[in-house]
Formats: structure tokens, C-alpha cells, sequence
């Protein structure tokens, strides 16, 4: 067993937050995930998400505060995800090293095939959507 740690962009624009597509030949292809990816060795997280987002999404975002950790295994592969909540600059993304982006509503992510080390922090986001209502 051993572990990877990745970092993951919660992007929010609005009532919306991006979300992308694997690419096919790719480890999970064709799953939906967080933008982001590995950390590299001694990486500050907060700077390897923002390095991970520039490659993969050709843009820039403010990263701001951790919104969830999970401890996930797929076979004898632990991954540590870090989700960091990170404001939308304004610049579009453009699909550099993922296969489709959406912008999408916490209630419509159900309709997409995550990763399962997704599925808590989109709960949670969905449990978040459904507090802000019910104050409405
Ligand atoms: N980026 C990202 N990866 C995730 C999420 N959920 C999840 O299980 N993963 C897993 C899939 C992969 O096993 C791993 C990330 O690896 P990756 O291949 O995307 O990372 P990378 O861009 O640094 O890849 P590389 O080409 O440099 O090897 O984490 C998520 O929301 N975002």
C-alpha cells in the first residue's frame, strides 16, 4: 500500500462549481473529478493545486480555505485528497489535460459519474445547497 496525496479545487462561480472530465486512456477515464492532481515532493498544497489547475485548465484561481479531507483506497493505492474551496478569477478554462469541464450546480452533480473518493465532498456540497434553501 502506499499513499498519494492530491489536491482538488472546489472552483466556485456564482451558485456553480467546475468539474472535469478524465481523459479516456487515463487512470479512472471518463470518471468526473475536482480539478487538480499530485502534489509533488516538499510542495506547498496551496501552490501545487494552483500549478495542477494552470496546467490542467489553462487558468488561475485564488485558493482559499481546506472544505474537506478524505482517505480513500482504490486496491493497494491510498489517496489523501485535500478539497480547497478557490474563487473564480473571471478567465475561461480551456480542457489543456482533461477531456470536458462543466460548470454545474451542487443538485445537478448527481449526473455525473465521479471518482468515488468524490462522492463524500459532493454530499457535502449538496448538503450545503440544501441548508442555504431551506434559509431562503
Ligand atoms: N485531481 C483529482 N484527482 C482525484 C480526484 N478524486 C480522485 O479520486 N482522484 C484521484 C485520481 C488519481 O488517482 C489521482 C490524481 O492523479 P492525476 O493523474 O489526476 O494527477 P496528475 O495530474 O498530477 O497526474 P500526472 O499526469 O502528473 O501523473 O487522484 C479529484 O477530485 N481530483
Amino acid at each position: 500500500m502506499h499513499t498519494i496525496i492530491v489536491t482538488a479545487a472546489i472552483i466556485v462561480n456564482q451558485d456553480k462549481i467546475l468539474i472535469a472530465q478524465r481523459p479516456a486512456q487515463a487512470e479512472h477515464g471518463l470518471k468526473w473529478e475536482f480539478p487538480g492532481g499530485k502534489l509533488h515532493v516538499g510542495e506547498d498544497p496551496k501552490a501545487g493545486l494552483q500549478r495542477e489547475i494552470q496546467e490542467e485548465l489553462a487558468m488561475e484561481v485564488a485558493v482559499e480555505d481546506i472544505f474537506e479531507v478524505v482517505s480513500h483506497c482504490y486496491g493497494d493505492r491510498h489517496v489523501l485528497l485535500l478539497c480547497y474551496t478557490c474563487r473564480y478569477l473571471g478567465q475561461q478554462p480551456v480542457a489543456r489535460e482533461c477531456r470536458d469541464f462543466r460548470w454545474v450546480r451542487p443538485d445537478e452533480m448527481d449526473g455525473y459519474d465521479f471518482t468515488a473518493a468524490d462522492l463524500p465532498v459532493v454530499k457535502k456540497l449538496q448538503k450545503l445547497l440544501d441548508k442555504k434553501e431551506a434559509c431562503q
